[in-house]
Order: C-alpha cells, then sequence, then structure tokens
C-alpha cells in the first residue's frame, strides 16, 4: 500500500529554489534513505511531508492521518542539561493529543513505558535524560515519536554525533521496527544504511531514486570506507559532481 505519494512537488525559500520537481512514493513497508549533500533539501523534503511546510507547487499526497507519522528530529542532543527522565521525554509524544492539566493517566505511563521497552531502554526510564549515551538518548527521542503508533517514521540523521557501535544498534532497532512500520531516514551513513535500506532517494534540489536490491551486487555493504560518491557510481549515478577525496 502506498502511504506518501509525491507529484512534482517543487520549494523555494524566498527567491531560493531548494526543490524543484521532486516525485516520490513510498510504501508502507519500506525503508527509504534520503541521503544527499548539505543544504540540497532533504529536511525541507521531510517537512512538506510532516505538513510543517506546505507545498507551492504540486502536491504531498498522504493515505494517513498526519498523527500517525512519526518524527525524530534533528540535534535531539541539544539541551541535554535539562532535568527531565527519559519517561517524561517520551510521555511528550502524548502532548498534541491531548493538553492535561492534572499530568499525564496511567494509561499514558504504560504507553510509554511500552515505547521505552520497544527500544529497550525501559530500564533507564527515570534515568535523567543528560545522563545517557547519545545512542541511548536518540533510544528515548525514537520512544517518543513511537507514542502515537505510527505508521511511518521520519527520521531525520538520527546518527549525526554517536558511535559507530550506537549507529549499528540504532539502525537495528529501525530493522526491527520496520517488520511493522515503514521507515524513512535522512543520513550521510551510507555504509551503514547499506545493510538496511531497501531504496534510497539522492536529494539535491532535483530526486533521484533508486531501488537498493539493484546495487548490492556491485557493492560491498560491509565497505566501511564507501562514500556517497562510490554509493552513486555503483548505483549509475556517476555523473555525481563533489569535492571528495579519500
Ligand atoms: N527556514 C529557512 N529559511 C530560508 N532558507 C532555508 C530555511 N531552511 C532551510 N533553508 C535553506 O534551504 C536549503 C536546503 O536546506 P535543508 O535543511 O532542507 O537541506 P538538507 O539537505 O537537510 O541539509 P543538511 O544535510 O545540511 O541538513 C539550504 O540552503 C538552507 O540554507
Amino acid at each position: 500500500m502506498k502511504l506518501i505519494e509525491i507529484e512534482n512537488l517543487s520549494y523555494k525559500y524566498q527567491k531560493q529554489n531548494v526543490l524543484e520537481n521532486v516525485n516520490l512514493s513510498i510504501d508502507n513497508d519500506d525503508f527509504l534513505a534520503i541521503i544527499g549533500p548539505n543544504g540540497g533539501g532533504k529536511s525541507t523534503l521531510l517537512k512538506l511531508v510532516l505538513g510543517l511546510l506546505k507545498p507551492q507547487n504540486g502536491k504531498v499526497n498522504k493515505n494517513i492521518k498526519n498523527d500517525k507519522i512519526g518524527y525524530v528530529p534533528q540535534n535531539t542532543n541539544l539541551n541535554t542539561d535539562f532535568p527531565i527522565t527519559a519517561l517524561e521525554v517520551v510521555l511528550m509524544g502524548h502532548v498534541s493529543k491531548q493538553k492535561r492539566i492534572f499530568g499525564y493517566s496511567s494509561h499514558d505511563k504504560s504507553c510509554a513505558m511500552n515505547s521505552l521497552k520497544q527500544v529497550g531502554m525501559e530500564e533507564f526510564a527515570n534515568s535523567k535524560i543528560g545522563d545517557l549515551s547519545g545512542g541511548q538518548r536518540q533510544r528515548v527521542f525514537i520512544a517518543r515519536a513511537l507514542c502515537s503508533t505510527p505508521q511511518i517514521l521520519l527520521l531525520d540523521e538520527p546518527t549525526a554525533s554517536i558511535d559507530v557501535k550506537g549507529q549499528k544498534e540504532i539502525y537495528e532497532l529501525l530493522k526491527e521496527l520496520n517488520k511493522s512500520i515503514c521507515i524513512v531516514v535522512v543520513s550521510h551513513d551510507i555504509s551503514v544504511l547499506l545493510n538496511y535500506a531497501k531504496n534510497v532517494a539522492h536529494v539535491n534540489k532535483n530526486l533521484v531514486y533508486h531501488k537498493l536490491d539493484q546495487v548490492t551486487n556491485n557493492v560491498s555493504a560491509n565497505d566501511e570506507h564507501l562514500c556517497e560518491v562510490e554509493l552513486l557510481a555503483a548505483l549509475g549515478k556517476t555523473q555525481v559532481c563533489c569535492n571528495h577525496e579519500h
């Protein structure tokens, strides 16, 4: 089933064209990697899917309600000194649905504990968010997005500033979640992503789409040094231009 269908989408901030004539279809069981250079328009595309920005040209057709789209934003490592527990962070996933005057119900709390369990963080429920590692903290933010039992989970650079072991753990978690949820990840971790993603969208104003199973014969997914340029070369998009040096 198609969850999202994007047709001829264009977007500009002031006079700067950021996305041009983008087409993309996302199925309910997809694990889609969105890659591309800094400033290429990846986050803007996610915001358009989320409905945070309105298309200026073209359409974003959604076959799901907005509250069934989970979102893990960039830079969740900011403000780690804030005195809040992992459980409280996850409970914030309920806030937009029902504004509560007298705190959270026991049902909210058990849902939040359930989400923490899904990401393997239930034993850290009462830990301060600032006392967790980057990878653990990211799991808590994923748990927060899971509170609304989403059908699709959008993650914007979920493994930025997390060590290699932590990155793999996050992707293993996403692979597990992908058994029942569509996963869309913006990331620069190409070599890690290759082991997990089913499809790749390269966004640099325009969008070029590739089915990843057509690549795995040409590329070793275990190559730690694989970079975006090599991946795109393997995909057949050899006209990519960059200043990359090994
Ligand atoms: N609110 C905004 N107002 C004006 N320009 C913006 C705004 N948000 C983003 N831009 C610009 O739009 C372009 C695309 O930004 P976007 O964040 O979508 O790229 P990105 O591919 O996610 O980049 P990165 O990999 O660095 O996160 C950039 O040139 C950016 O400076």
